[in-house]
């Protein structure tokens, strides 16, 4: 792109976050294609409970590795090149499932699945640090954050769509090739803030005012990992991701197996936690602006938007006691609102706590942690559950945030001048 004769746009960052949200979309419709294709996969296929089972767990273990991954990747070699290149890799890890009909390959794919996907939120935290000013970064974040709803309730009917039409191996391609579409999209039209031709200048200037001070050196996770400002936004992720799993991937059959609710009233209602969850994405940047916008300064401000949320979450503790399966299921929506609220909130503190070279390094090994701590909570769930219910677990998951809480509150020194407030 030339920087000479290209009309500007005003607020152009908005377009940008747009485009990172229409890759986090994508994002989980590629994730989400395995489970809704799966009954169909496993009776054309042969593939035993077993061997589903590999193929399922191998996703989370490689997500976690690839947070760290992932966030090092985006910060060495910058967002264009790396997001386009993880994105094409995780769609085509997606679409070559349909060239396999025994287990192994099919899991190996949904390894380097796990290993590409998890660069949504370092490129997702990376674009924000570099695009926004302090005090929009929350609701960018939410922003883009709003795709992983938008993409999981895509998923089921195009999926069945494919399937219906075609067979299971066109659903992994046409959700694959959307996915080569929108890499190549990034590539053609992603630029840094400083190299991008279509940035005003006041709207440029207005950002840089407000970076936290530029330094030389380039991210190390060995010299942050000393750094207490990364538990603190690690700590509360390891205790706020198992909520998320669970919404996505045992609140279905929590109701089908305790709630007696048959396929058409999950189809009706199994989705309504995630609208809310989007609600929650753009509620988190909102009452930190607003707070922010009042004095307090953004750390605080994010920090109390966090609390706040952690205490709604307990609406989560209350899923076992109410006989009512609808009051259980706006429960859940509580639940969901809260999550993303405070999930979106801390994800989007590393740019308020790091520089932008560092910042998608820091976000992704959050984002281990908190994929590590939904992983070790799934497997505690899964192996438990027959012996002593949900309940417990659902009182649990009502009360980590609240743990969360308190990491944020006591690992992060109290805001100083360096990392300024931003003045509306
Ligand atoms: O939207 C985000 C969720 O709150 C957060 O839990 C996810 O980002 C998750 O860690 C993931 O990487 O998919």
């Amino acid at each position: 792109m030339d920087k000479v004769n290209v009309v500007k746009i005003k607020k152009l960052r908005w377009y940008i976050i747009s485009l990172v949200m229409l890759g986090t979309i994508i994002n989980y419709l590629a994730r989400s294609t395995l489970g809704v294709a799966a009954p169909e996969m496993m009776k054309t296929l042969n593939l035993s409970s077993e061997q589903y089972s590999w193929i399922v767990s191998v996703f989370p273990f490689t997500y976690a590795i690839g947070g760290i991954a992932c966030g090092f990747v985006i910060d060495k070699f910058g967002l264009r090149i790396s997001f386009a290149v993880l994105a094409a890799l995780w769609s085509l890890c997606n679409m070559l499932t349909a060239l396999f009909s025994t287990w192994f390959p099919i899991a190996a794919l949904r390894g380097g699945l796990g290993l590409t996907e998890a660069a949504f939120n370092p490129a997702g935290m990376k674009v924000t640090a570099e695009w926004f000013p302090a005090k929009e970064r929350g609701l960018a974040c939410g922003v883009y954050s709003l795709g992983t709803s938008v993409g999981a309730m895509l998923a089921p009917p195009l999926v069945v769509w494919a399937i219906v039409n075609y067979n299971w191996e066109m659903s992994f391609v046409v959700t694959g090739a959307i996915g080569v579409v929108w890499a190549i999209l990034w590539a053609v039209l992603y630029r840094s803030p400083e190299s991008h031709p279509a940035l005003l200048k006041e709207e440029h200037e207005e950002v840089m005012a407000d970076q936290i001070e530029v330094v030389k050196e380039k991210a190390s996770l060995i010299s942050m990992i000393k750094d207490k400002s990364l538990w603190a936004i690690s700590l509360p992720r390891f205790m706020a991701d198992p909520a998320w799993g669970t919404l996505h991937y045992w609140m279905p059959l929590y109701l089908v197996t305790v709630r007696h609710m048959n396929m058409k009233e999950i189809a009706m209602f199994a989705w309504l936690p995630f609208l809310t969850a989007d609600l929650g994405c753009l509620a988190a940047g909102y009452i930190s602006k607003f707070l922010n916008n009042r004095g307090v300064h953004i750390v605080n401000a994010k920090r109390i938007t966090f609390t706040f949320a952690a205490l709604l979450m307990l609406s989560m503790a209350g899923v076992g006691f109410v006989s009512n399966v609808y009051v259980a299921i706006a429960l859940f929506c509580i639940a969901g609102f809260a999550h993303q609220c405070l999930s979106v909130t801390v994800i989007s503190m590393s740019s308020d706590l790091f520089p932008r070279q560092k910042v998608a390094t820091a976000t992704g090994f959050a984002a281990f942690t908190g994929s590590m701590g939904n992983f070790l909570f799934s497997i505690f769930l899964g192996a438990m559950v027959a012996v002593v219910g949900y309940d417990i677990f659902f009182i649990g998951l009502g009360v980590f945030d609240l743990i969360g809480a308190l990491f944020l509150w006591m690992l992060i020194k109290a805001p100083s001048a360096k990392v300024a407030p931003a003045v509306a």
